[in-house]
This record gives C-alpha cells, structure tokens and sequence, in this order.
C-alpha cells in the first residue's frame, strides 16, 4: 500500500470511531431505559419539546407519552437524563421512594439566591433541606400548619373583614388605583394583600395597615414574575446559562432574577427589623425561633445549616407559595365561577343554611359545607397550580416498573396529566364539584384521587394551610358578594392559561357586586 492510502484509511477508521462514540454516548438509550424519542445530538430531548409544544412543555412530554404508549418517559436534557411520569400509581410509587426524593442544581435554583447559592426549601436536599424542613414545619405547626390555630384564624378572619371593607368602598389610597378601578378589581392582584397579611402575622405577629399595604402588594408581584416566568422544565437557562447574556433570553432571565430577588429582598428586611429587636429572653414569634436558633451554633460547624441567608431563601419558599401562588389558584377559581353561575348559586346556599350573615365562615363551618370543599378540591385537580410537580432526582440507581434508572436523573410526575386522566375522571375536562360528592350529599375524600399537592417526603410543606386559606377567602367572597366579568373582556377562556413555573391566567378584571 502506498502511504497514501494508509494515510486515509487511519483517518477513516479515527472517523468512525469518533462517529461511534458520539453515537453511544449521544444517540443510543441507556441499556432498560424507559421508551422515549432517539436522542437528537447537543439539543437533545430540550429541543424536540420545545417543537412539539414550546409554551407548555408538559403538554410536549404527554404527547411524547401518548405516542410511546408508555406510563414513564425516558427522556434526556442536554446530557442530563429525564424521567416524566404519566400515572397516578407509579407516581405515588416515585413520591414514597426516598431514592427520588433529591432535587438537582439546576441553575433556575441558583437564580433565585443574590449569591447564587443553593438554598431554601424547594431546591435543595440532604441535610440541609431535613433541617430547613423539619424546623419550619415544627414551628409553624401551631399555626395551621398541621394543627387549627385559634389565634391565626382569629387574625386571618381580621384580614377578611378588611378585604370585604375594601371591596365595597372601592380604592382609598393612590396605589390602590392601579388594582380597582371603575368598579372592578385586578387578579390576582386583589389576593396579594390579604395574604400577605395573614402569613407576616404567623412570622412575625404584624401586618400592615391599609395605607402602608403598598409594599406587600409588590412582594407578591416580584412573587408572581418569579412563578410566571420560571418553568417546570427548569427553563432554558439550566441548560444554557450562558443565554442569559444573548438578547432576548435576558429579558426572561432579568424577569425570573427580578421576581425572586424583590420577595427576597422585601422578606430580609421583614427579618433584620426582627433581629433589631430580638431578646432571647422574649421569644415573639417564629423569626425569633429561627434567630435563637442560628445562635445556638457557630458557623463553624460541618453541619450548620441554620443561617440568616438561608431563613430568608426558606422564608421566601413559604411566602411564595403561600401568598403568589395561592392568589393564582384563587383567580382561576374565580374563573371557573363565572363560567359556571350554578356553583356559585350552590356555594351561596351552603353559605345560607350553614352560616346565615351576621359572622363570617370560619373552619368549623367546613363540616357542614360539603359542595363548598367539592369545588375547592375541583379546582385543585382540573386547574392543577403546578403542572408537572417541582423536580425530583435520584440519589442513587434504582429499578422502578423493572426500568433500570441511574443516580442524578431528574424526575417530574406529570401532575397536571394525572388529575385529568380520562380513564380515572370520565369527563376531566367538566368543572364538575359533584364529583367528589356521595349520594347523601356528603363529602367523599375517598373520590379525590387527584394529587395537586404531591405526596411522600417531599408533599407540598403547606396543604393544610393552603386548603385552610382558600377555604376562607372563598367562602368571605361568595357570602359578601356576586361576581360579574367586564363587559368588554367577556367571559374568561380557561384554554389561554400560560404555563410558567405555575399554570397562570393573564391578569384579568372582575366586579364584586355586594349582595
Ligand atoms: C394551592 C396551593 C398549593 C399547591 C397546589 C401546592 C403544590 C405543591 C407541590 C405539587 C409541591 C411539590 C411536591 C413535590 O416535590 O413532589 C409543593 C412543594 C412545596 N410547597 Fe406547596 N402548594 C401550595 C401551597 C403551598 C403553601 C401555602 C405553602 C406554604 C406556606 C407551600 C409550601 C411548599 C413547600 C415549602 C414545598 C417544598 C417541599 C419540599 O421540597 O420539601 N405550598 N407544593
């Protein structure tokens, strides 16, 4: 051979080894992977999702699902592997596992902190999230997390009769213009100050009066741009950090950035009023619990996780769900009322019979308003808040439904999917409240099977509370007041809903008439 020839035919055979490599380490599926596309080279799996359904990615995955005929999907992110789960019971298999009960460093969590640390609640796991978790929910305990709390519903009732008294008498202050206007109030804007009002009295014993409100509007504004612009995905910029530098990509980037780091801010000044104060000798209220405790240990510690970074990051966790996040759920609530006058009819005579007028509904009267809780729990299932849970990962390699998963795959249950299976609800797509009713009339819990809260080590830290709260403002507003949509917006189109971290309607207009 003249070495000509040679010469190509090394090269040759370099190329189809390249070629080779590329094709295991890019193409082929892991060996017992669970069925999903061909790998795509660099994009991956990112890029065929964004095709098949750039807005609402989930959707994407339950296509993919469908096409697959599979329960669980195997998917891979830009070298990360994916699992997207489509079934009520191997979801619950998932959530109980404590192999999945990790979350990954995905850069959306890193986003969210000024320094860019892991911290918090949602994101973080091992140690630091046990102990974050753990005091949280010790703590608030007593305080309807867990347990009723007199003392809190005695100052969430406090709140309501504000909310009813700005309701009718329309706008007072200057920054109140920008939410009521001409008669109708904005969504979810309406919701941020109520509360708002009502978690700072569980942190922090104070809420803030009507004319000073403005502040805690914009904490729950900065709330919703985080959950709004964020996705369950993890966004684009868990991937490609570096496209936050590439125009248009900042705009998103600076919106999820400016969402999360004004809550943040607005809770580390709620903190360090706190620590101006505190006396070990007069324990005030949570803030003052987590203060003694960060004293009680030094720094120094290996496994120190109680520090002032990390209480705001973990405040925050709570605060955003509890105030943006439950305002959105309600708005959508709100929604499905105007389409649906009948239920509301309903509510209002549960109101009557149960209540009467001259108190507001308090959670005793929970018992005796089976339709009211029905419709709660509907509105949780069919309007499901966050459509494909918060990200999970695997700790170590595991087998589930006989697949073979290796340790660092992220894992999503496609909660929104199950809520609305077919094969389980008949006809999910009917806002139907009697679904979980019995034929007496009463509540059925044994009929809910839908999970918008998740379940296992990593259930949602606040249902109860959350459950508790809507429960509250739904039944003050449905006592007080009829609903009327603007004229020139029309009845809302529930198909328009954007998918962000959380399902969201655009913000919308709406008339409490009083009754
Ligand atoms: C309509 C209201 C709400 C819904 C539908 C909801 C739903 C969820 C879901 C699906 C998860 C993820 C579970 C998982 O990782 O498997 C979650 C986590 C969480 N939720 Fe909620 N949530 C709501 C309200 C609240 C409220 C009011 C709070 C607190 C005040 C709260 C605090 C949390 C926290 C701290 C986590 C993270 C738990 C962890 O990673 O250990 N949520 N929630």
């Amino acid at each position: 051979m003249i070495p000509n020839q040679i010469s190509v035919l090394l090269w040759s055979a370099l190329l189809v080894l390249i070629l080779y490599r590329f094709y295991l380490n890019n193409i082929k599926r892991p060996p017992n992977y669970p069925p999903g596309p061909p790998r795509i080279p660099f994009f991956e799996d990112y890029a065929l999702l964004l095709l098949i359904n750039g807005r609402h990615l989930h959707r994407a995955a339950s296509k993919l699902a469908r096409y697959y005929r599979t329960k669980i999907l195997g998917l891979s992110l830009v070298g990360v592997p994916l699992l997207v789960v489509h079934d009520l019971s191997v979801a619950r298999e998932i959530l109980t596992r404590h192999e999945f009960d990790g979350r990954p460093s995905l850069f959306l969590a890193l986003m969210r902190e000024k320094h860019f640390k892991r911290r918090g609640i949602f994101f973080t796991d091992g140690l630091e999230w046990k102990d974050q978790r753990w005091f949280f929910l010790r703590h608030l305990r007593d305080y309807g997390f867990g347990r009723r709390s007199e003392q809190y519903e005695q100052e969430v009732e406090q709140e309501l009769s504000v909310l009813v008294d700005v309701l009718k008498t329309g706008p007072q202050y200057d920054y109140e213009r920008d939410f009521m206007r001409d008669g109708f109030v904005k969504c979810p804007d309406i919701f941020f100050i109520v509360l708002g009002n009502a978690f700072l009295q569980i942190l922090v014993g104070e809420r803030f009066h009507r004319s000073k409100a403005e502040t805690v509007l914009t904490a729950g504004r900065k709330g919703l741009l985080f959950l709004r612009n964020g996705d369950d995905y993890g966004t684009v910029f868990s991937f490609f950090p570096w496209l936050r530098f590439v125009f248009p990509y900042t705009i998103k980037y600076n919106k999820i950035r400016d969402g999360m780091l004004g809550l943040s801010r607005f809770i580390e000044t709620t903190v360090r009023r706190q620590q101006n104060t505190f006396d070990p000798s007069n324990i005030r209220n949570f803030i003052d619990q987590y203060i003694r405790e960060m004293q009680r240990h030094t720094p120094q510690e290996d496994t120190f996780t109680f520090q002032f970074d990390q209480l705001v990051a973990s405040l925050a966790d709570f605060y955003l769900p509890a105030v943006s996040g439950a305002a959105v759920q309600l708005s959508m609530l709100l929604q499905r009322l105007l389409l649906q006058p009948e239920v509301v009819g309903r509510i209002q005579q549960e109101i009557e019979d149960a209540v009467g007028t001259s108190r507001l509904p308090t959670l005793d009267d929970r018992i005796n308003m089976p339709y009211t809780e029905a419709t709660l729990r509907e509105s949780l299932r069919i309007d499901t808040l966050i459509p494909s849970g918060i990200v999970h990962r695997t700790i170590h390699n595991t087998i589930i439904q006989g697949y073979a998963i290796p340790e660092n795959t992220l894992v999503l249950t496609s909660l929104e999917e199950i809520n609305n299976q077919p094969e389980v609800w008949g006809d999910p797509k009917s806002f139907r409240p009697e679904r979980f009713l019995a034929d007496d009339g009463k509540l059925a819990p044994s009929k809910d099977r839908s999970l918008p809260f998740g379940t296992g080590k990593r259930l949602c830290a606040g249902e109860t509370f959350a459950r508790n709260t809507l429960f509250l403002v739904l039944t003050t507003i449905m006592q007080n007041f009829s609903l009327q949509p603007r004229t020139s917006d029309g009845l809302p189109d529930v198909s328009k809903r954007r998918t962000g971290f959380v399902t969201n309607p655009d913000d919308f207009w709406i008339k409490f008439v009083p009754r």
